[in-house]
């Protein structure tokens, strides 16, 4: 059946389909109307396809997937590195999250949150958000309107927490979830882009009716479950504490059936073997924070050993645990604390390769989310969820190659030197929607009403009444945003079968032999 190509992309490609593989390739890709990657073929009707040649030094590398942010705490990235974690939650966590009751104050951080994390090629992001439904449902109307792939957890905290910032029981975090849940089943009714993701903060903050509540809520809409787990020797003994006939904090857990195939786990730095080993049975996921673990100084996970056992692991920035959004600095940081703890442990193998921390930020996302079969590589039939990173002079960062770098250097120059000046073009399911070649062609505009979300998403009806004519006052009642319109500047040819697309000025060093883009059909 022949198949009409809307857009062809011609040029380096660079993914990592499985653990430990690299694949750099000169590729032909066309995708399809319904955004799925095809490497083009003759049988392919091409006649008007837009074509988008890179330029040299540019390449094609799968959008980032980061498993665990808070975005809530984004005002907060950069500082706070002078506490543990129950005491930096109690000073600078609870506080920042709380103020999320104002929806214009969660307007102008998550508008951010999302526009900073997609600058720097996040085109999946697994999102804590505060324990508010409509602010929850604000960044997941943001995430949907500006084209970003999310998971929006609104968080489900009924106790140990500040009386300012706690919810009153286990019913109404109940009740204001799932307010939030159909909510979003009418913004996204398919979860194509945006998902509720049930997301019991940790086992510290909810009580054991909640934390099984949350369980039957996952199981009953189908939906991700994220939760923190291990991450520090404090909050451990603080589980024991408050858990004291449950084996392990995994037990804690599992107990309450909260560990399904579709369930996230940041940290996991002190799992004990058992629990690994129930990990592995349930198929959770892990999501790897290794700059948060850092900052934190909560300690150093081994990955090597999650990953020999085969838990499914991906990376997650855990702003402000983390203190950026940007996707290379946790690589970085997964690279360099594998190396300290090798050291410390005096065994090599658990230093982690380039190729394997690429995949943990890419394919092992999508596979701890759930979506490995969509996203996470250039595999045929998935989604064009792609970056087009730049790496020549022109984006004036500290990349800078040389005539011998062969392009395994130049990609590991971009991870350990590049920022989001790198990151020309982001694309998701097939649109481009940011990066340094996005300019803001008119300010087309992106309008929320506040106040239709606040209003959907109040729980009980009788604050509706109430507070109607306060909210109507206090809302500005449409919000209008600047949205980027992306040009991107490929060039377009009509025909692109016609002629091999040879490179004129290549700057790509000697040693390699100049390959046709086109791929042998
Ligand atoms: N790093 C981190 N750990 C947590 N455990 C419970 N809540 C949090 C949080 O906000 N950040
Ligand atoms: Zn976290």
């Amino acid at each position: 059946m022949v198949q009409v190509i809307d857009i062809i992309f011609v040029g380096k490609l660079i993914h990592t389909p499985s653990l430990g593989t690299l694949e750099i390739e000169d590729a032909t890709v066309g995708v399809h109307q319904d955004e799925t990657i095809r490497f083009a073929k003759s049988h392919h009707m091409l006649k008007n396809a837009e074509v988008h040649v890179l330029k040299p030094l540019q390449f094609f590398f799968p959008g980032f997937i980061d498993t665990h942010i808070h975005a809530p705490q984004y005002p907060n990235a950069g500082f706070g590195i002078d506490l543990p974690l129950l005491k930096w939650l109690e000073k600078y966590t609870f506080p920042i999250e709380s103020s999320f009751r104002n929806l214009d104050r969660a307007l102008e951080i998550y508008y951010r949150v999302v526009t900073r994390t997609l600058s720097y090629g996040t085109t999946f992001a697994s999102y804590f958000s505060s324990l508010h439904t409509p602010a929850s449902a604000l960044l997941a109307e943001l995430c949907f309107s500006l084209g970003q792939r999310a998971y929006i957890g609104k968080c489900n905290m009924n106790t140990l927490s500040p009386a300012h910032y706690c919810e009153k029981s286990c019913k109404s975090s109940v009740e204001a979830t799932n307010v939030l849940v159909s909510f979003m089943s009418q913004l996204d009714p398919n979860r194509k882009f945006v998902s509720p993701i049930i997301t019991p903060r940790f086992a510290p903050s909810c009580t054991k009716d909640l934390l099984k509540a949350c369980g039957e809520l996952a199981a009953n809409h189908d939906l991700p479950i994220q939760t923190h787990i291990s991450e520090n020797l404090g909050e451990i003994a603080l589980v024991r504490e408050l858990f004291p006939d449950r084996k392990s904090y995994t037990d804690v857990y599992d107990h309450h059936s909260l560990l399904t195939p579709k369930t996230v786990l940041a940290h996991a730095v002190y799992l004990e073997d058992e629990e690994i080993e129930t990990i592995y049975k349930r198929q959770s996921g892990i999501s790897h924070c290794p700059t948060s673990n850092a900052v934190l100084a909560s300690g150093m996970a081994n990955i090597r050993k999650l990953l020999d056992a085969g838990i499914k692991v991906s990376l997650g920035t855990d702003v402000s645990g983390g203190y950026t959004p940007n996707m290379l600095v946790a690589i970085r940081q997964a690279a360099l604390t594998s190396r300290s703890l090798a050291s410390v442990l005096r065994d090599s193998r658990i230093a982690l390769e380039l190729p394997e921390l690429l995949y943990l930020a890419t394919q092992g996302g999508a596979e701890v989310l759930g979506r490995g079969h969509e996203v996470g590589s250039f595999e045929e039939g998935k989604a064009w969820d792609a970056l087009v990173v730049d790496v020549s002079s022109e984006t004036n960062t500290p990349v800078d190659i040389y005539e011998r770098d062969t392009w395994e250097n130049i990609l590991s120059k971009w991870v350990f030197n590049g920022d989001d000046r790198n990151v020309a073009q982001v694309w998701v399911n097939g649109k481009l929607i940011a990066g340094t070649e996005c300019k803001i062609e008119d300010t087309s505009l992106l309008n929320l009403n506040l106040a239709s979300i606040y209003m959907n998403t109040l729980t009980s009806p009788e604050k509706k009444s109430l507070r109607l004519q306060e909210i109507l006052e206090s809302f500005t009642k449409t919000i209008t945003l600047p949205v980027t319109q992306c040009v991107s500047d490929g060039k377009v040819h009509a025909e692109p079968w016609k002629h091999s697309v040879e490179r004129e000025d290549t700057i790509e060093p000697k040693s390699f032999e100049r390959k046709q883009f086109l791929r042998s059909t």
